[in-house]
């Protein structure tokens, strides 16, 4: 049963729901993923990546930052998930249409970044598997740091203030402290779920010629 953290007035908008997915979900969930083909480390599409990554539901481009390619319905072990979700009223009025797949090794990270409010609806989650790591929030207005402690197997969603207003980061420290708690790193999938606004979707290809009178 998932348990969720109490709200930090810091971040408005995050949640942090404890024991997301069990043990046994957490081994199925990497199975899946680790039997799918992954890209980055010069396998294309996103070849320059230095983590290696998957996506789902549509191709987003690290290269030119736009969404070229529509690529199916997310996987099945995606739905007890959303499902899930939606029982905490996360995606209550529509389910994601985008998977991304990220695999961090030790000493790996991502730089400080606000995930694109053009491309990215205002609804972003995140699923850690296989190990905590701590995910700094950075307000663009003040400054002010924020690290927040991800567990294996929690779910973060980010909407409003800490998904537009604020940065996230992760460090490639193998151990962390973060509010006097230690982390110990370890190789880490996350799974993050979130929604390709319809004007960044691309388009259909060539329209059907409708005959002029
Ligand atoms: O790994 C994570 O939990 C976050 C990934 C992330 O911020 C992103 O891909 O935009
Ligand atoms: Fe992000």
């Amino acid at each position: 049963m998932a348990v969720e953290d109490a709200a930090d007035a810091r971040l408005p908008g995050l949640r942090l729901l404890r024991d997301f997915v069990s043990e046994a979900d957490e081994a199925a969930l990497v199975a899946a993923v680790d039997g799918r083909p992954w890209c980055g480390r010069g396998v294309a599409p996103n070849p320059e990546l230095r983590r290696r990554t998957q996506q789902d539901g549509f191709l987003f481009l690290y290269r030119t930052r736009t969404v070229v390619e529509r690529l199916g319905p997310l996987p099945p072990f995606v739905q007890p998930l959303v499902a899930r979700m939606q029982a905490h009223g996360v995606f209550a009025a529509e389910p994601p249409n985008h998977l991304l797949v990220n695999e961090y090794d030790l000493g790996q990270g991502i730089m400080a970044h606000t995930d694109s409010t053009a491309i990215f609806g205002d609804t972003v989650t995140s699923l850690s598997l296989l190990s905590d790591c701590v995910m700094t929030f950075v307000d663009k207005a003040t400054g002010a740091s924020v690290p927040v402690v991800l567990p294996r197997r929690s779910l973060l969603v980010m909407t409003g203030h800490a998904r537009t207003q604020c940065t996230h980061e992760i460090s490639k420290d193998a151990v962390e402290t973060a509010a006097g708690a230690v982390v110990h790193r370890d190789r880490r999938i996350s799974l993050t779920l979130r929604t390709i606004l319809p004007e960044a979707m691309p388009s259909p290809g060539p329209q059907a010629h409708v005959a002029s009178e």
